[in-house]
């Protein structure tokens, strides 16, 4: 039987491809060693899948289940082979792996590149593997044999990084892949030497150690021939003989004891396995015996990644069993306000071959998940208490995801409410945690008071700060849009019920002298007839005007009442489309300030006439303006303006 051959073609890479082999030969790494790690992490995941498909598939180990990686070093060729019997890829596999970029991380990375337009930083690379490509840093050439475990024939795919590769069918006898780099000549003649044996077994050291299969290579000794009683034969040429040596310790860095476990051990292990380029910032290492049995190491990052808000952005804990592993992202071990949490879950428990489905009934996955849980809040708990620069340096990163676990898992509001922080006018610089604002209150002060907006000194500025400002109170800062939503989930801290600065009543009343509040009183009602009559003449786009009580040197500002959405919450909703949701609009004026006093001078003279409209709607467009929001009628507004101000000139 004839067996039909795919001759050898020549391919162009796809344009994101070359564009991202072009940044690998112009190296845009500093630390090129990493390729070692790159290639070594691939192998060992391709072994991985081999073996774990073989669990249903005895046939595809094709009776060898020795599984290793080979590192061969040839100073005659100045090659660097990697070969591993894993999986291996089919004709198919290797142009969709290869040849094209899928992943969507590296697509993101080449977007953001474009977008900066400059060359790309450490640390945006850092935030997306390169995997395979990175050979190209350090090879001018790269080989890949590969054969599927049940495929006759292998295939050969060959390219110098310089946009087009060639892919053949070949022979290979065992099954997986190997990797043959032509290293350029600065990496097999200078001091980064990447065929010397010795080079390779200390990046082995540095960043492989962990992994589960033996990493071997040959090494020569020369000894001189002994006599039979065992001493050397003087004069006789040394003999050189060969011995196979394992370079990695094997061991999972999260199976041994903590006290045996460096800290640069656990760094290493992190940014290897979770491709992150920054150490970790906080380590959770924990074995539990009892009801379950279970070794987990956790991480919370330094920093949080572009994507971790992202919906399709998948989050999840590696499952392994008695080190085996079973799934890379297990969804259902911890809550979603944990996303970011990198890790892993090593347990007797489970069985290798277990489903997705099965596992999401799994008693014990609930069990240990509870657990995580609790040990994740642990440790933010005691970093909020002892070390609060390095907690204020997470709740950066990810202070968020907690803000929206508190609105979208009521659940676990009450775990989280703690450990919220926001800035506030207490001090520039720092953070306040719902607690210490609370410490502070004064023992009359019933509610925690905030004010949104986009910015400090836009807060600071704004009208409805000028009284609380004035009495010294202090008021939480909302920046973040999901802020006040969080809030409003929360409704009262320690009995404290939060309170906007722009909305309802202040509940000053044990703050306020009772002179001031009979002040707003009385002149509310002797200005009844004028409230009245700028409420008409807004009537549709406000609900109600009022004399303000906490106002002192701006003229006007808008409130909303208690019910209902407040006015930031409106312009969040609108921007994402669900404009029907409005705040109601109470326009609030400082009785005390000269446009009060021109108001009612314009409406004494006539209340009918066009300037008191005008005014009227001055006054709501600057209240508008304040809030961020722009006026329906910008140029209607800007030409009232005008007219107002060539008035004044005559
Ligand atoms: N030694 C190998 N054996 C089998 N398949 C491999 C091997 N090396 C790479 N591949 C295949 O090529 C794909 C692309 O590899 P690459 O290193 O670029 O990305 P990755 O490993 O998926 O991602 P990352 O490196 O970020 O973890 C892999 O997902 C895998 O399917």
């Amino acid at each position: 039987m004839t067996q039909e051959t795919k001759p050898k073609q020549t391919r162009e890479f796809q344009a994101e491809t070359k564009q991202l082999l072009d940044l690998m030969v112009h190296s845009i790494y500093t630390n090129r060693e990493i390729f070692l790690r790159e290639l070594i992490s691939n192998a060992s995941d391709a072994i991985d899948k081999v073996r774990f498909e073989s669990l249903t598939n005895s046939a595809l180990l094709e009776g060898n289940s020795d599984f290793e990686i080979f590192l061969v070093p040839d100073e005659t060729t100045h090659t660097l082979t990697i070969s591993d019997n894993g999986m291996g890829m089919t004709y198919e596999e290797v142009v969709e792996n290869i040849g094209t970029i899928a992943k969507s991380g590296t697509k993101a990375f080449l977007a953001k590149l474009k977008e900066k337009e400059t060359s790309p930083d450490q640390e945006l690379i850092g935030q997306f593997g390169v995997g395979f490509y990175s050979a190209f840093m350090v090879a001018e050439k790269v080989t890949l044999l590969t054969r599927a475990p049940g495929e006759a024939r292998g295939i050969r795919w060959e390219s110098t990084g310089d946009g087009t590769y060639t892919i053949e069918e070949c022979d290979k006898e065992q099954r997986g892949t190997t990797i043959i780099l032509t290293l350029k000549e600065e990496f097999r003649t200078g001091e980064e030497n990447f065929l010397h044996t010795y080079t390779l077994q200390s990046l082995v050291k540095k960043y492989s150690d962990y992994i589960r299969y033996p990493i071997k290579m040959n090494f020569t000794k020369e000894e001189q021939p002994k006599d039979a009683d065992g001493k050397p034969i003087e004069g006789s040429d040394p003999i050189q003989t060969v011995e196979v040596r394992i370079l990695n310790s094997m061991t999972p860095l999260w199976a041994k004891n903590k006290n045996e476990i460096t800290r640069e051990e656990y760094d290493s292990f992190y940014k290897d396995m979770f491709h992150d380029w920054e150490n970790p910032l906080e380590i959770i290492h924990s074995k539990a015996e009892g009801t379950v049995e279970y070794t987990s190491l956790l991480y919370l990052p330094a920093r949080a990644p572009f994507d971790l808000y992202d919906r399709d952005a998948t989050s999840g804990i590696r499952l392994y069993s008695k080190h085996i592993f079973i799934m890379e992202k297990c969804q259902d071990l911890l809550p979603d306000y944990l996303r970011f949490v990198r890790g892993l879950v090593d347990s007797p428990d489970f069985s290798l071959n277990i489903s997705r489905e099965l596992l999401q009934h799994s008693k014990q996955l609930k069990l240990i998940g509870k657990n995580l849980e609790k040990s994740v809040l642990k440790t933010l708990e005691n970093l909020l208490s002892k070390d609060r620069p390095k907690y204020e340096s997470f709740w950066k990163e990810f202070g968020q995801a907690l803000k929206i676990g508190v609105y979208s898992d009521y659940q676990s509001r009450d775990k989280l409410k703690g450990l919220l922080l926001f800035p506030s006018s207490h001090s520039t610089d720092g953070l306040t945690s719902l607690d210490e604002y609370v410490g502070r209150m004064p023992e009359k002060q019933k509610v925690i008071y905030y004010a949104t907006g986009k910015d400090r000194s836009s807060v600071e500025r704004l009208p409805q700060m000028e009284l609380l400002k004035e009495k010294g109170v202090e008021v939480l800062f909302l920046f973040d849009r999901v802020d006040e939503f969080t809030i409003d989930a929360l409704q009262e801290f320690k009995e404290k019920k939060f309170q906007s600065i722009s909305r309802g009543d202040l509940q000053l009343d044990d703050l306020e002298s009772p002179e001031a509040k009979q002040d707003a009183e009385s002149l509310s009602k002797e200005h009844e007839p004028l409230l009245q009559a700028v409420k008409e003449k807004l009537s549709g786009k406000i609900t109600d005007v009022k004399i303000s009580s906490r106002l002192k040197s701006s003229a006007v500002c808008l409130v909303s009442d208690n019910n209902g959405i407040s006015l930031s919450m409106e312009q969040i909703l609108a921007e994402m489309n669900k404009a029907p949701f409005k705040a109601s609009r109470i326009l609030e004026l400082n009785p005390h300030h000269e446009v009060f006093a021109a108001l009612k001078k314009v409406y004494d003279a006539d209340p009918s006439a066009e300037a008191f409209t005008d005014y009227c709607d001055l006054l709501y467009t600057q209240a508008l303006l304040i809030e961020g929001i722009l006026p329906d009628d910008p140029i209607g507004f800007a030409n009232k303006v005008a007219k107002l101000m060539a008035y004044s000139e005559k």
